[in-house]
Order: structure tokens, then C-alpha cells, then sequence
């Protein structure tokens, strides 16, 4: 199977409508040049990860605009594609953030099949900014999610998901192979998104495609570093800073051979199932 990761530039000096287009061009002109069968794009690319002002105005339902772009692009490349995610707009839901005009926003990751059905969404269960940001305009998910593909299975996370361990044991436990985690992480913390994309993955026996932006979104330059690790630790492919796709083989068997022969999974003890 082969996968590309689009690691778009988020820069506030290009209007979201452009950035849109770009991104499903993108996305068509990818599929076209590297024959991936799974195309990646990052966290919140459309408003960026720290636009915080920007969350509410360009937040959008579930058949808005990039929903649209996106089938589109998946439709007409005939690919599977993980977008990244949306702000999305939903009705106000209980106990969570609302905005002024009745809403809750989600940080809702989306995955199209080739015919360019939107398939799976997944809402971002751990949000970001301790008491601002994210963690106070947005409401957050409740359910581990996973997409059947044709060869395999992937798990869904966002982000600042990636530091918490237990929602990988959960998608592993729903029969995850690949967990693909579109972000918009800071550069500043550069270390600890290699480190943790390689603890997930050696953990977990699977393989980890972990899709960044680039560019500088809310004052916060972003790390790139897109970065695609194998179910024994190694990486595959790295990116750098800057706008660019990232293109791997991975071999799917990998996954059920590394468990088999290494077969830490089987000596869970504690919430093993
Ligand atoms: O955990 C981190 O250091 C970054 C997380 C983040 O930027 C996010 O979830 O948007």
C-alpha cells in the first residue's frame, strides 16, 4: 500500500477559499504523480491548528465546503483520503463549549472512499490549551474510531491525542494496523512529536502516519516534520519544514508479522481485553 502525506503550508496571508482549492488540487495532482492508494492531509488546515479567532467564523457543517472539496477530490483521483480535519459546526451539544450564536465546534477529522463517500468522522477527543484555545472553544469527541480499507484497518487520532496512550491501545484494540494522526504541532515542541509518533508505533505494532503542516498559523510556527514510522520504530520517511509530500510503501504484513514474532500486545495485563 502506498501513502502520501500532504504537508500544506497554513499561513494566514492565504484566504481559506484558496487554501481549499489548493488542497484538493493537492490532492488530485498527488494521487496523479505518486499512484498513492491513501492520501493524508493535516489537522485544521483550512483555518489553522492556532487560529483560534478564525475557529468560529470559518467553522462548517458536515456538508459545507470542504466536505464538498474533498469528496470531490477523493471522487475524481479515486482515492482514499484521510482530509485532515474541519472546525465543525454542530447543534449545541450538553455540557460542552457553545459560541454565541448557539453552536458547538469539534475538532472532526474526515475519511472519504474512492467514490468519494464520506465514510468516517472522528471527533478530537483530547483537546488543546489546558484553560484557552481549543480546549475552551471546542467541544470535545467521546468515540475511538477506525476505518475499514480494503487491505487494513486505520485508527483515527488528532494531534495532542498523540500524548495520550491509552486512545492507541483502544484503536489497537479495534483492530488498528495504521494510526494516521493529522496535527498542526508547534515547532517548539519538534522532539516530542518524533519521539511520541516512534513510542506510539513501537508500542503499539503498527505503523504510524503522522501528518503536520507548514507554515506559521496564530503567531505558533509549525514543525512540519511529517513523519511515517514502521511497526518496529523505524522511520520510514521524514519530512522537513516546509510544504512538501511525504510518499511511503509500507508493507502491510508487517504489522501481523511484528506482532507475531514479538508478541508484547499478548502480555497485557492491566485493561487488556
Ligand atoms: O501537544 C502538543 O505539544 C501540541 C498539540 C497541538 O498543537 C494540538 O493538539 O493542536
Amino acid at each position: 500500500m502506498r501513502a502520501s502525506l500532504i504537508q500544506i503550508g497554513v499561513d494566514p496571508d492565504e484566504p481559506v477559499e484558496s487554501r481549499r482549492e489548493r488542497a484538493a488540487t493537492f490532492v488530485r495532482d498527488t494521487h496523479r504523480q505518486t499512484g498513492a492508494d491513501l492520501v493524508v492531509l493535516p489537522e485544521l488546515w483550512t483555518v489553522g491548528a492556532f487560529a483560534y479567532r478564525e475557529f468560529a467564523p470559518q467553522a462548517e457543517a458536515l456538508d459545507g465546503p470542504t466536505v464538498t472539496a474533498m469528496s470531490a477530490a477523493a471522487r475524481d483521483a479515486g482515492v482514499w483520503l484521510h482530509a485532515g480535519s474541519i472546525v465543525e459546526r454542530a447543534p449545541a451539544a450538553e455540557g460542552q463549549p457553545t459560541t454565541d450564536d448557539g453552536a458547538t465546534l469539534f475538532n472532526t477529522s474526515l475519511v472519504f472512499d474512492p467514490s468519494g463517500a464520506l465514510v468516517r468522522t472522528y471527533r478530537k477527543i483530547h483537546r488543546f490549551g489546558f484553560d484557552k484555545g481549543e480546549a475552551v472553544l471546542m467541544g470535545a469527541g467521546t468515540e475511538v474510531v477506525t476505518a475499514a480499507l480494503p487491505e487494513t484497518t486505520i485508527g483515527l487520532a488528532t494531534c495532542y491525542d498523540l500524548r495520550f496512550p491509552e486512545l492507541f491501545r483502544l484503536l489497537v484494540d479495534a483492530g488498528a494496523q495504521l494510526l494516521v494522526i493529522p496535527a498542526g504541532w508547534p515547532e517548539r515542541r519538534r522532539e516530542h512529536w518524533t519521539l511520541l509518533a516512534r513510542a506510539r508505533a513501537v508500542e503499539n505494532q503498527a505503523y504510524v502516519l503522522a501528518c503536520g503542516s507548514a507554515g506559521t498559523n496564530g503567531g505558533v510556527p509549525q514543525a512540519g516534520h511529517s513523519i511515517v514510522v514502521d511497526p518496529w520504530g523505524e522511520v520510514l520517511a521524514e519530512a522537513d519544514a516546509t510544504e512538501t509530500v511525504l510518499t511511503v510503501d509500507l508493507d502491510l504484513s508487517r504489522v501481523a508479522r511484528t506482532r507475531a514474532d514479538f508478541p508484547a500486545l499478548r502480555d497485557r495485563v492491566l485493561g487488556a481485553r
